[in-house]
C-alpha cells in the first residue's frame, strides 16, 4: 500500500482509510516528521467525531462542530445542511473548488442532505473518509433539530402562534438582566392588552369564532410591532408587549398604534371587538410583579374611567 507524508492525502493504509489530523503534542508517538500532523484510523476519526458531536443540543452548534471536526483532516470551505423543513448554513461567501452532496440517511430514510466544498480536489480514499465522517452527523443532528422543535413548540402559543407565557417570562429576565447591566437610565415598557367583553363572543358566536378573533387580534398586534417592541399571548384573551426602546412616549404611541389598528380591521370590526390596554415602564428595582402590577393597574384605571 502507497503511504506518504503528504498532508493533503488520506491514506488507504492495510486495507484501512488513515487520515492526517493536525497535531499540536510534538511528543506524539504517531506524529509524522516535520508535520505537525499525525496519523489517524477512520475509525478513530469517527469515535472523536461522534464524542464531539455528542455535546450540544443545537443545531447550529452540531454543525459548526462537525465543521471543526472535519476541518482536522480537510481543507473545508463550507458546510450546510438542508431537509424539507430546515436549512443551515455557514456559507461564507468563499466558494470551495470541489463540493459534495451527501444524503444523511436514518433508518433507510434520506433525512437531509449534507452539501460540503472544499479546497481542494478529494481523492477517493478521502471522499470515503468524507462520507463515513458524514454519517456521523445524522443522529446528533437529528436530535438537536427534534430539541429544538420541542423547546419552539414549548414557548410558543399554538392558536395564534405568538411566543407565549413561558417565553414573555423568559424574555422579561433578559432584557431586565440587560438593563441592569448597562445601568440605570436604560429602560424598557409592559404594554398589558385585554379583550373587552370577550367572553360574549364565544358565548353568542361560538368557540371557534372566539378562536378566529384571538388569531386576528395576534396578528394585528404582531403587525404593530417591530424590531423594539414584542407581543406575547399571556394566556386567554390577555396579550403583552415588551417594548424595549428608551423613548418616554413609545408605550404610549404602540398603544394608540394597536388601538388604530384594531379598529381598522374589518374582521374584528364585524365583532365589536375592542381592547383595552395598560402600559408602565421600566424602574430600577422592578421584578416582573411589580412591573406587571403597575401596568394591570394602569389598565384597570382605563376601563373604570370609561
Ligand atoms: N375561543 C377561545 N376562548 C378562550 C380561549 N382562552 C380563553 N377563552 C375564553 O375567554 C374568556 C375570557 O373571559 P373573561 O376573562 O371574563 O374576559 P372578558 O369576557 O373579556 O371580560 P373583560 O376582560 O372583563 O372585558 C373566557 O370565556 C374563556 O373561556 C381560547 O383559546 N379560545
Amino acid at each position: 500500500m502507497k503511504e506518504n507524508s503528504d498532508m493533503e492525502n488520506s491514506l488507504l493504509c492495510h486495507d484501512r482509510v488513515v487520515s492526517l489530523s493536525r497535531c499540536a503534542d510534538k511528543n506524539d508517538a504517531d506524529l509524522l516528521p516535520n508535520t505537525g500532523y499525525r496519523k489517524e484510523s477512520s475509525e478513530a476519526a469517527c469515535l472523536n467525531m461522534m464524542r464531539c458531536l455528542s455535546t450540544t443540543l443545537s443545531p447550529e452548534s452540531v454543525l459548526v462542530q462537525f465543521e471543526l471536526e472535519m476541518k482536522r483532516h480537510f481543507p473545508i470551505c463550507n458546510v450546510s445542511f438542508r431537509n424539507s423543513k430546515h436549512i443551515l448554513t455557514n456559507q461564507r461567501g468563499v466558494p470551495g473548488i470541489f463540493s459534495m452532496e451527501i444524503e444523511l440517511i436514518d433508518d433507510e430514510h434520506i433525512y437531509g442532505c449534507l452539501m460540503l466544498e472544499f479546497e481542494w480536489v478529494l481523492s477517493p480514499v478521502k471522499k470515503r473518509l468524507v462520507n463515513q465522517l458524514t454519517q456521523m452527523l445524522t443522529f446528533p443532528l437529528k436530535n438537536a433539530v427534534a430539541f429544538q422543535e420541542m423547546k419552539q413548540l414549548a414557548l410558543t402559543d399554538s392558536l395564534t402562534g405568538l411566543p407565549n407565557r413561558n417565553s414573555f417570562e423568559n424574555a422579561f429576565q433578559q432584557l431586565m438582566a440587560r438593563y441592569q447591566s448597562k445601568g440605570i437610565g436604560k429602560r424598557f415598557s409592559l404594554l398589558i392588552l385585554d379583550l373587552d367583553d370577550f367572553k360574549r363572543i364565544n358565548d353568542k358566536h361560538g368557540h371557534q369564532t372566539g378562536d378566529l378573533v384571538l388569531s386576528c387580534f395576534a396578528d394585528v398586534l404582531r403587525s404593530c410591532c417591530n424590531k423594539t417592541a414584542e407581543a406575547f399571548r399571556f394566556g386567554g384573551d390577555e396579550f403583552t408587549v415588551l417594548v424595549h426602546a428608551e423613548g418616554e412616549d413609545l408605550p404610549h404611541l404602540l398603544s394608540s398604534r394597536i388601538r388604530l389598528a384594531v379598529a381598522n380591521n374589518s374582521s374584528l370590526v364585524q365583532y365589536g371587538i375592542n381592547c383595552s390596554i395598560g402600559y408602565s415602564s421600566y424602574q430600577p428595582g422592578d421584578s416582573l410583579y411589580s412591573l406587571f402590577e403597575r401596568a394591570d393597574n394602569a389598565l384597570l384605571q382605563i376601563r373604570e374611567g370609561r
